[in-house]
């Protein structure tokens, strides 16, 4: 062939992209960093004044605002960023510069054709000292003509793996000024005459972040809730093969190994909710403390939402592709909603937060508890982390006859959390007392401390889930409930099963057991799965899935979808004759030779 078939029209492709922009769907709409950053920040971070002014045209989208933190050379090391914001106190104004290519503002979304206004995470100089990155409420377009203001340059950052409806953008300063009072002033401030104020604690600035890790633990639930119910259904109406022979085809749903693919996905994505709501009453309990000056929650804050926001997203990728794997080949068309699902969840892996850097934020918070513990002292009521403290049983009872309300196999999840933590900070002290010093210990200790990070976050995933479900009255709904507690437990048991024979503390035999629970879960669930997920009361609209129709008219969809391509407009497609045509022309001519 002489030419690769003429890509799809570039016009045609960017038309799509608006469009499909404006359609504010699960894929991201122009307004989700105003809404779930800009917001946050002004809410949290401007002081009284400057909440007047902005929150008000905010909540009225008389603006469209987002935040620009993340640089082209750096994301996760936030001391390094590269814009600048130095201060003039002749003039009263901050001057906003990239001085590299590296410091240009690089992925925030809505930021390339969108927003108007950004908070703007800059290192901030006065009086020929750098004070740390600080965020600055940035005007960037006009708001009448919407082009970009003298000094800044903005664009969208072009295709990326999923949520290509989001502009994504890049922003360079070229020494624009703005006001002394654009910088966020509840918490730190810089006086007119260019003096320093600190904050009460260094870290309120990144309580957008915050926000947003809290927020995505219910996100997380909401993908593995979405796709099991893609999975579930389609399982329910595809036929294909036989248990017993001449019986007929059965459901796919009827496969054990179909149940374990999908089913614990199900439980997962109500643990993540349930945790989703607990991490977020926390958030918003936070912060209100903060307002009245009290800021003693903050570390526990920020090490429960690094460790919930990393694990969850996590398991929700891995999940969803074993939803999609379960469906066969329809899964793997875009008409199953897999692909745009999959890959709006994905990006929570990266954004707000790397997984492993998010892993490691709790691991300090872990290794100070650890140190405490080692150092005797008692633990502080505090029902996160308190069963460090305590001595649990020394062996797995997860099989002993009478389970109440899974302290057994919560204790066992404790167990698992408190070696790995307590081992692990055992190794940071061996290593220093070696010669390393802290940080290569550390660095050479990362992955466990990763593991004690896992092994705490399903603890209190574990222990929030069968709390959560003791509280539920209505025994028809809990009796359901209680069926995916149980695989949800049994089934984190044997994900951790490596850490839990290790040292012997549960035996083969009690691994066996737990696996036996898992199928007599899997059994009690078949019947209800349906059901389950039909009482989620997804709308079609928002599954974004032909195998996953309420109505369960798939096939006649799936070829109605198909018939919609826009490759079937036409039954001979126009560079037919021009390649394929041609080519096969040319080869039977040669042939006849
Ligand atoms: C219809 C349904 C849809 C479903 C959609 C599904 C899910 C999505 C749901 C919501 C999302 C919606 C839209 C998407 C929104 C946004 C898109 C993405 C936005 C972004 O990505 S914004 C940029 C995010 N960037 C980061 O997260 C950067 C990561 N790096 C850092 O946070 C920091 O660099 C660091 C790694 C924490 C280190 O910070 P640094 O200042 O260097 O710290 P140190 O000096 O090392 O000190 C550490 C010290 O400080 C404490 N600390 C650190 N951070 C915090 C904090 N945030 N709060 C409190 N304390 C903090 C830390 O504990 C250490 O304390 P020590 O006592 O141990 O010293
Ligand atoms: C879909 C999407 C939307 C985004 N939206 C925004 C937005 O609206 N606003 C915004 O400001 N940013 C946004 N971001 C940027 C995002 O916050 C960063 O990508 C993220 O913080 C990671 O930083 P990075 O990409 O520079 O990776 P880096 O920090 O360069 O890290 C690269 C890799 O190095 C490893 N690594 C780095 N540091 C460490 C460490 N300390 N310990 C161990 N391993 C480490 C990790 O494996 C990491 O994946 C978005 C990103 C995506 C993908």
């Amino acid at each position: 062939m002489e030419h690769a078939p003429k890509a799809i029209d570039v016009t045609n492709d960017v038309e799509m992209r608006t469009f499909n922009f404006f359609t504010m769907g699960i894929d991201g709409h122009p307004l989700g960093l105003h809404l779930d950053m800009a917001i946050p920040t002004i809410l949290n971070n401007a002081d009284e004044e400057q909440q007047k002014d902005w929150l008000p045209k905010a909540a009225n989208r008389e603006f469209i605002a987002t935040y620009a933190q993340t640089e082209m050379g750096h994301g996760t090391n936030l001391k390094k960023l590269e814009t600048t914001a130095t201060y003039d106190p002749k003039t009263q104004e901050f001057v906003l510069n990239s001085p590299t290519i590296t410091s240009t503002k690089w992925w925030p979304g809505n930021l390339g054709k969108s927003s108007n206004y950004a908070v703007v995470m800059a290192q901030l100089y006065t009086q020929g000292k750098c004070h740390g990155a600080h965020p600055f409420f940035v005007q960037l377009r006009d708001l009448n003509t919407h082009k970009p203001l003298k000094g800044i340059t903005v664009g969208d950052i072009g295709p990326k793996f999923g949520m290509n409806t989001v502009d994504n953008g890049f922003l360079q300063f070229d020494h624009v000024r703005t006001p002394r009072r654009s910088m966020f002033m509840k918490h730190a401030k810089v006086l007119p005459d260019g003096r320093y104020v600190p904050p009460v604690h260094d870290k309120l600035n990144y309580s957008a972040m915050v926000f947003i890790r809290a927020a995505i633990v219910s996100g997380m639930a909401y993908h593995l809730l979405v796709t099991s119910t893609i999975a579930v259904r389609y399982s329910a109406i595809r036929r294909q093969g036989e248990i017993t022979p001449g019986a007929g085809e059965v459901k796919v749903l009827d496969y054990q190994t179909q149940q374990h693919r999908i089913f614990p996905q199900l439980a997962r994505g109500l643990a993540f909710r349930l945790s989703g709501q607990y991490i977020m009453k926390l958030y918003t309990q936070t912060m209100d403390d903060i307002r009245n000056g009290d800021i003693s929650a903050v570390p526990d804050l920020h090490a429960l939402s690094c460790g919930l926001k990393a694990v969850t997203t996590h398991h929700a990728a891995l999940g969803l592709e074993q939803c999609r794997m379960a469906c066969g080949g329809h899964g793997y068309s875009q008409a199953s909603g897999f692909p745009l699902h999959y890959s709006v969840a994905v990006g929570a892996c990266t954004y707000e937060g790397e997984n492993m850097v998010m892993l490691l934020q709790t691991a300090r918070h872990l290794m100070k508890i650890a140190k405490a513990i080692r150092a005797g002292q008692s633990p502080k009521s505090n029902k996160i982390v308190d069963y460090l403290f305590h001595k649990g049983p020394p062996k797995c009872l997860i099989d002993q006859a009478y389970d109440t309300n899974y302290r057994n196999v919560l204790e066992s999840f404790e167990h698992l959390a408190r070696r790995q933590t307590l081992e692990v900070y055992d190794k940071l002290v061996q290593l220093q007392q070696q010669g390393r010093n802290y940080e290569q210990a550390w660095n050479d200790c990362a992955v466990e401390l990763c593991k004690a990070t896992r092994a705490h976050v399903r603890t209190f995933l574990a222990r929030t889930f069968v709390e959560e479900i003791d509280k539920i009255s209505d025994l028809s709904i809990k009796s359901v409930l209680q069926d995916l507690l149980q695989l949800y437990l049994y089934y984190e048991v044997t994900e951790c099963a490596t850490g839990l024979l290790e040292d012997g503390f549960m035996t083969g035999q009690q691994h066996k057991y737990a696996k036996k629970k898992i199928y007599e879960a899997l059994e009690k669930i078949r019947p209800n799965a349906v059901s389950i997920v039909d009482s989620f009361d997804f709308q079609d609209r928002e599954l974004h899935s032909v195998l996953g129709r309420r109505d369960g008219n798939v096939y006649e969809n799936l070829l109605k979808w198909a018939q919609s391509s826009p490759l079937n407009k036409t039954d001979v497609l126009p560079f037919h004759h021009k390649y394929l045509g041609k080519m096969m022309e040319e080869a039977r001519q040669r042939s006849k030779i």
